[in-house]
C-alpha cells in the first residue's frame, strides 16, 4: 500500500503488490471467480430505473433539479440508488472476492456491506446541482473505529473532470470528523448533500481520472466529493461502504452527526415507513455481513 495516501487506486495497487499490469482486475480476474463487468451492473440499475424490478429497501433519489410532476421511471431520472442489499444481481458487487481482497486489509476478516450506492450523475442543468460537495463519508456514519471502515468506488466508464470525478484531499483522513452542512449554493442543493463548510482552500486536490473497472479504497475521514457533469451522458459508478464487523456503533446525539441522523430518519420512515429512531437502527436493519461472522454491528 502506497504510504500517505489516503486512497489507492486497485490497478495501481495490483502494480505495488507485483501483481498483473494495470487494468488486470477489469479483464483478467486473478482469482477465476466472478468476471468483473461493471456492465452487468448497468443493466440491473437500467431495469430498476423502469420498474421493472422493485428490490425490497431500495432508494431511488432524483436531482433536485427534476419536479416530482416531471419524473417519469427511466435511467435519465434517477440520479443515484441507494441501499441495493436486497438486489441479488447489484449486491454480487459486494462479495467479489477482487474488492474484498483489498477490504480485508482494512477490516480484518469479519466484513459487513453497510452502505450501498450507484451513482448516475446526470448532465447538469446549468444550476450545478449535479456537483457533490465536499465531504467525508463517517458524517453519515455512526460506528467506528474510523480505520476499519472503507469504501470501495468502482467507475462504470471513464471518468474524469469533464463528467465529475472524484476530487479528493490527499492526507485528511489523518483530520477529524468536522461539521457538516448544506452549501450556500444559489443553483439548489439536493437533500442530504451535506458539505464541510470551512476547508482549507490551500489543501492540494488530487482528480482522480479513472477508467472503466478501476476501482479506489477511501477512508472515510477522507475529504472528497466531485463536479460537475458537463457531457451529455450520466457518469456512473458503484460503491460499498464496508466495515469490520467488531465496529461499535456510537450515540450522534449532542455531536455534529445529530442533524444528518435526523434527516436520515425522517427518510427513511418516509419511503419505507420504518420507525428506527436512531441512525444505529438504520443500519442496523441496512447492513449485511459478506464474510466471517457478524459480531457487533
Ligand atoms: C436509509 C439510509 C439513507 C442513507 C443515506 C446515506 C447518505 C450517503 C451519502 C449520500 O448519498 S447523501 C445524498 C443523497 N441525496 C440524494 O441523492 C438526493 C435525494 N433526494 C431525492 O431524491 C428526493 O428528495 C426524494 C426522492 C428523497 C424525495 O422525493 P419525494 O418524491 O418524496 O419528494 P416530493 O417530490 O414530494 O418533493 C418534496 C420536496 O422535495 C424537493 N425535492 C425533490 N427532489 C429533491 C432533491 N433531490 N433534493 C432536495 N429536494 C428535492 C421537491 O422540490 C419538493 O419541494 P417542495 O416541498 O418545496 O415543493
Ligand atoms: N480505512 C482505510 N481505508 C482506506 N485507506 C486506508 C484506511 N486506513 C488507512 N488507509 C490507507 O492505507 C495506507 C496505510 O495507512 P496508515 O494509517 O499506515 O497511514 P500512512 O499514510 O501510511 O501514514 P503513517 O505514517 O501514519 O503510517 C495509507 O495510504 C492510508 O491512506
Ligand atoms: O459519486 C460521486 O460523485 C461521489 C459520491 C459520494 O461521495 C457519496 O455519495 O458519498
Ligand atoms: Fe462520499
Ligand atoms: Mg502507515
Amino acid at each position: 500500500m502506497e504510504r500517505g495516501r489516503a486512497y489507492t487506486r486497485l490497478n495501481t495497487l495490483l502494480q505495488h503488490l507485483g501483481g498483473s499490469s494495470a487494468g488486470a482486475v477489469t479483464a483478467h480476474p486473478t482469482s477465476g471467480a466472478a468476471k468483473f463487468q461493471p456492465q452487468q451492473f448497468q443493466v440491473q440499475f437500467e431495469r430498476i430505473c423502469r420498474e421493472e424490478v422493485k428490490p425490497l429497501g431500495l432508494m431511488l433519489m432524483r436531482d433536485v433539479s427534476i419536479g416530482k410532476s416531471e419524473y417519469v421511471p427511466c435511467e435519465k431520472m434517477v440520479s443515484k440508488v441507494q441501499n441495493f442489499q436486497e438486489d441479488k444481481e447489484l449486491f454480487r458487487y459486494c462479495t467479489l472476492p477482487e474488492i474484498l481482497k483489498y477490504v480485508e486489509c482494512f477490516t480484518g476478516p469479519n466484513i459487513m456491506a453497510m452502505h450501498t450506492m450507484l451513482i448516475n450523475k446526470p448532465p447538469d442543468t446549468g444550476k450545478k446541482t449535479s456537483r457533490h460537495p465536499l465531504h467525508q463519508d463517517l458524517h453519515y456514519f455512526p460506528f467506528r473505529p474510523s480505520n476499519n471502515i472503507v469504501c470501495a468506488w468502482t467507475a462504470m466508464e471513464h471518468i474524469d473532470r469533464k463528467n465529475g470525478c472524484l476530487v479528493v484531499f490527499p492526507g485528511t483522513h489523518k483530520g477529524t470528523l468536522k461539521p457538516h452542512d448544506y452549501p450556500q449554493w444559489d443553483g439548489g442543493v439536493n437533500l442530504m448533500f451535506h458539505g464541510i463548510q470551512d476547508y482549507d482552500k490551500n489543501n492540494t486536490r488530487v482528480y482522480v481520472t479513472m477508467e472503466k473497472g478501476d476501482t479506489v479504497f477511501f477512508h472515510p475521514l477522507l475529504i472528497h466529493g466531485s463536479g460537475r457533469n458537463k457531457t451529455e451522458g450520466f457518469r456512473k459508478a458503484i460503491s460499498c461502504h464496508f466495515a469490520a464487523s467488531d465496529c461499535k456503533y456510537i450515540d450522534v446525539k449532542g455531536t455534529s452527526q445529530e442533524k444528518i441522523e435526523k434527516e436520515i430518519v425522517d427518510l427513511t420512515h418516509k419511503f419505507y415507513g420504518l420507525e428506527t429512531g436512531s441512525l444505529k437502527n438504520v443500519w442496523t436493519w441496512k447492513g449485511r455481513l459478506v464474510k466471517g461472522e457478524r459480531i457487533s454491528l
